[in-house]
This record gives structure tokens, sequence and C-alpha cells, in this order.
């Protein structure tokens, strides 16, 4: 049951050190896994000692209200007080104010987690009673299960079609930039064990942030906002090409990218709204001075990094409100491009492309943009987003490729399993 801030319970947290767990792929729960990782540093949790929904346009700040007024109240006992020890919550909100997906925050009964070289057990109780000492038991992974995803509400002519409008409106001068996405659908038997999906996205993508919260799973490249100790920083992602098929291909297509125009454009946007929307909190935001070359194993992005010290206090769930929806997922200006998403996607996007990510008790915390996504819905439903940045020279064929490529991390995670 969601519950009300005011009538939320004290929470005790304990963290201790541990031994290496092994792999947190392997620790996760088999039909509520909750995870966040990438590389050295994550998080998996069990249980859920509470959980907060929230809907509608006040969505993340009713989240940083009820987070403020839960943490508060919390007795946490952290000898560590490494980023992810203490109080967590794993959260994932939803992309559109009029999306009929909630948002939650998860604070689980036990968080199992590990950065650079050291790891801890955190137990989270209400009122005192915490869980027993040590690992949760963890049953071994289920049986081989696929799912064959094939096109969605917007299937790919209505794509091109979708483009297409989206190039003649920035072309009438209507907006400058809209990031349209399309779905795909497939199902998996209801109750499957996730575990070997997300498992697979770790692995194939360990520069990325991995997921698993809620039914939502995902390996995003792109940093929202970090907050560590006063100071924020994201990674922001716009402007997209194929790898090469060997080495000079490669280098050629990263090179094409990092000089075309419309991409600089595509780019330029994104870092822009980043900028603008840190700015009111924060001295000297600065980013990359020309975006770098960003190499996944399925294709090439134009990537800056933002930092800025904050000067007002914000918390990462303040700041994730500041910053969604940014020019990388919606467009510019903001607000034309998400009324031309409404009028051009005929689905919900659900949480795709909304903050997906973690808070601690003092408001720090990692937020992705959840991109590279599929929720999994209790009856077996799967569905899968990907979306392209649509600018005045934009190709409705090229942007359709350019989406199947980003679909590739959850088409094979799901194929993975096939037995
Ligand atoms: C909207 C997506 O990607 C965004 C992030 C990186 C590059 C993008 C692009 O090149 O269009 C998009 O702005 C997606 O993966 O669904």
């Amino acid at each position: 049951m969601p519950q009300a801030a005011s009538s939320a319970p004290s929470l005790t947290v304990v963290t201790t050190p541990i031994d290496d767990p092994g792999p947190l792929s392997f620790m996760l729960d088999s039909q509520r896994p909750l995870l966040w990782r990438r590389r050295g540093f994550g998080i998996a949790g069990h249980g859920e000692a509470i959980r907060l929904e929230f809907s509608g346009a006040s969505r993340m700040t009713d989240a940083a209200a009820a987070w403020q007024d839960l943490a508060g109240r919390a007795t946490v006992h952290d000898p560590l007080a490494l980023p992810g020890t203490g109080l967590v919550a794993f959260g994932s909100f939803a992309f559109a104010a009029s999306s009929s997906c909630t948002s939650v925050l998860i604070v689980p009964e036990v968080v199992i987690g590990r950065a650079e070289g050291r790891f801890w057990l955190t137990r989270i109780g209400i009122d005192g009673a915490l869980p027993p000492e040590g690992l949760p038991t963890v049953s071994p992974h289920g049986p081989a299960v696929r799912a064959a995803l094939e096109a969605g509400t917007l299937d790919p002519d209505g794509y091109r079609q979708a483009v297409a409008e989206g190039v003649a409106g920035i072309r009438r001068g209507e907006l400058s930039k809209v990031v349209l996405a399309r779905d795909l659908i497939g199902s998996v038997p209801p109750g499957s064990d996730l575990r070997p999906v997300i498992g697979a996205l770790a692995d194939g993508y360990p520069d990325c942030w991995t997921f698993a919260i809620d039914g939502f799973i995902g390996s995003s490249p792109e940093t929202l906002v970090g907050v560590h100790s006063g100071t924020a920083t994201a990674r922001v992602l716009a402007g997209s090409a194929a790898r090469g098929t060997d080495a000079t291909s490669d280098l050629d297509a990263a090179t094409e990218l990092a000089t075309s125009t419309k991409d600089q454009d595509e780019h330029e946007f994104a870092v822009q709204s980043v900028l603008a929307s840190l700015r009111p909190h924060s001295s000297g935001v600065i980013a990359s001075e020309v975006p770098f070359t960003l190499k996944l194993p399925n294709l090439w992005h134009l990537a800056s990094d933002v930092e800025g010290t904050l000067d007002d206090g914000s918390t990462s769930l303040d700041l994730i409100q500041a910053l969604h929806p940014t020019a990388a997922v919606a467009g510019t200006p903001t607000a034309d491009a998400v009324a031309t998403i409404a009028r051009l996607e005929p689905f919900d996007r659900g949480r795709y492309a909304g903050p997906v990510g973690w808070v601690g008790a003092d408001g720090d915390g990692e937020w992705a943009i959840a991109l590279r996504s599929a929720q999994i819905d209790p009856d077996g439903t799967v569905t899968a987003w990907a979306g392209a940045g649509i600018v005045a020279d934009s190709d409705p064929e090229r942007e359709l490729l350019e989406t199947r490529m980003k679909f590739r991390p959850i088409v094979e995670a799901f194929d993975t399993l096939a037995e």
C-alpha cells in the first residue's frame, strides 16, 4: 500500500561492512529485483520496507518533500558513510505529468552494496524492528524465457510519418528540436525470473547504469544528475551514430559524428537545457568545451560532462525536478516539444525517459535518464521504447534505424534467454 508521508513510520537503518558477496546480479530477488549498478558501484535491494507512490505534475516535488520527512525521522547507524550506504530509496518517475503510470520511491528492507572494493549490508526496519542479520537467501535463477519484441503502437511506417511531421513543424519554426520515440511490445510468462535479462544488460553494458525497479529494467548511458557532497554532475548525450564494422569504419563513424553539424546542433540543445536548469542552483556550472564521442557496444554518442557546485542545498530529488525533461529526451523549447510528443506519439511513455536512480538520507544520489529500457507488467507484457532527436535536417529513415540500434540492448538481453 502506498503510504502518505505524514503517516509514514520511523525507520531504523543499520549498515555493516561485509565480505565480497559476489556479483550483484546473482544477489537479486527473483520476483522483485531491485538493482542500480555501473562499473564498480552497485546496490541491490530486497523486500520493501516503505513504498511511496506519486503521480501528476508534482510527482517529483512531492517525492522530495516526502523523502525529506521520512529521512529526517530515520535513525541511521552507518559507520561507512559512503555513497549508497545508510538509508537509500530506489526511484523511478514517469516521463509525463499526464502518465497513468505511477512514480515510485522504494526503501528496501535489505540493501547489499559494493563500491570500489568495499562491500556492505544495510538492514532497514520500521519502528526498530530490523530484518534478520546476514545476506538474504536467493533462489537459483529460474528457467530460460525469451521475448520476441515486435512493433507496438507506433510501427516503422507510423514512426517515419511522425518524424516527417516533427521535421515539418521545426521547418515551420514551431520549435527547434523534438525527441520522438516508438515502442516495441512482447510478452513473457507472468512471474518470469528476469534476473538473467538484467545480468545480460549489466554484463553487456558495464559503462551504463543498469537498473531494475518495480518491473522497469534497462541500461542507460545518460546521467541526468549525480549529487555528492554539494557537487552536481551530469553527462549529456544527444547525437548518435552506428558503430563501424571494422576498426577503420568505426573510427570514420566517430569522426563523422563529431563533425556533423546536424548532430552538433542536436547536442547543443541538450547541453543548453541542462546548463539552464542547473544555473539557478549552482554557481560556475560548466560543460566540456566540445562534446566527446562516447563508445557503447551498440553505437557512438556525442557526450558532454557538466559539473557545478550547489549553492542552495538542493538535493538530487530537487534537481531531477529542475532538469526533467532535458532536450535529450523532450526537445527545445521544452513546452512545445512536450506538446508535440503528446500529439505525435500515440502511447504513454510510462517511465521511459524519466528519472531513474537512488537517493540517500542526506538527499545525495544518482539519477539516470531511463533510456534503453523496458517495463515488464505483472501479466508478463513487455514494452520497450527508444527515441531519436529530431532537428530540421533529420531524415525519417535514418532516425528509424537509429531507434533500431537503441533497442539493441533490450532486444538482445531478452534474446540471451533463448535456450
Ligand atoms: C531518446 C533516446 O536517446 C537520447 C539520448 C542519446 C542520444 C539521442 C539521440 O541521438 O537522438 C537521444 O537524444 C533513446 O535512447 O531513446
